[in-house]
């Protein structure tokens, strides 16, 4: 497949690896320096991978509806947008692949935290809360993935009714789930759900040691984008239950 990489920063140019080890080519890579190329990139492509910045991806998956292309968005930060883009998938019969996380490992902690979560009605003793730990060039905080989780506990405990991120002097409510950001040097990406009580502590953690998951799970993202249509997501791909 020819593959167009939007966002050819940290994780593009590991995209651009596992894409080639796979047998693809890289038809264009945008960074802030050529997003004039975009239209003619996604012309060419037969899927586009989108990992650029939060501002900038919700007129990049427009311009790949145009075109016909199928994108796949691994860029976090844009989500309130998601109906507008939804609306106009269906109206161009488009194909959205987009994730929070691509790792495979990231994925099933969010099915272990849903069962956790679910457990836990009832066992009153013991308060969630969420860490996610990344590199300092992150622009956006908590990290997609961390919100993925907290909705995943909302979803499955009865509760919390919303999640709120932890800053100086925030105090919270019962209902109310904790969520603490860390921006430490060159941290790929961990997130730990903890259930903490009086007399004990119960933690999940996903600790990824480099990028290469996310990359390669991108890649296996923009094969199956490529024979499929409409919005999708790592449940589709990894078909779990
Ligand atoms: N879903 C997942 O599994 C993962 C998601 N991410 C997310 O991916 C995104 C990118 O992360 P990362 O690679 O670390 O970021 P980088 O800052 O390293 O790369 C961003 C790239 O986007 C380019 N860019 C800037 N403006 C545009 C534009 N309008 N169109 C296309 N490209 C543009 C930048 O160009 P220039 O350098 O010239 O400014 C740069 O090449 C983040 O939102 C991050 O949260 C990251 C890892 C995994
Ligand atoms: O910006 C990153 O680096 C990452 N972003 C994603 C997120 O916001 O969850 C995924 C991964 O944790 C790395």
């Amino acid at each position: 497949m020819k593959i167009a990489i939007l966002g050819y920063g940290r994780m593009g140019k590991i995209i651009e690896e596992k894409a080639l080890e796979r047998g693809h080519s890289i038809s264009a890579k945008i960074t802030s320096e050529n997003v004039d190329e975009i239209e003619k990139a996604l012309s060419e492509a037969d899927v586009a991978i989108e990992f650029s910045i939060p501002e900038a991806a919700k007129e990049n998956i427009l311009k790949a509806f145009d075109h016909s292309c199928p994108i796949v968005v691994g860029t976090t930060g844009w989500y309130d947008d998601f109906s507008e883009i939804e609306s106009a998938c269906n109206k161009h019969n488009g194909t959205l692949f987009y994730a929070t996380n691509f790792s495979v490992g990231v994925n099933l902690t969010f099915k272990m935290n849903e069962i956790l979560a679910k457990l836990m009605n009832g066992q009153s003793q013991y308060s969630a809360s969420i860490e996610e730990t990344h590199h300092i060039h992150k622009k956006d905080a908590p990290s997609g993935t961390a919100i993925s989780l907290a909705e995943g506990i909302l979803k499955n405990n009865d509760r919390y009714e919303n999640w709120k991120l932890k800053e100086k002097d925030t105090g919270f409510a019962d209902s109310e789930l904790p969520v603490e950001a860390f921006r430490i040097d060159e941290v790929p990406g961990t997130h730990i759900i903890e259930y903490d009580s009086e007399i004990d502590k119960i933690s999940l953690k996903h600790e990824a040691k480099s990028r290469s998951g996310f990359a390669l799970g991108a890649v296996l993202a923009a094969e199956y984008a490529a024979e499929h249509s409409g919005i999708l997501t790592m449940k589709d791909l990894l078909k779990f239950d």
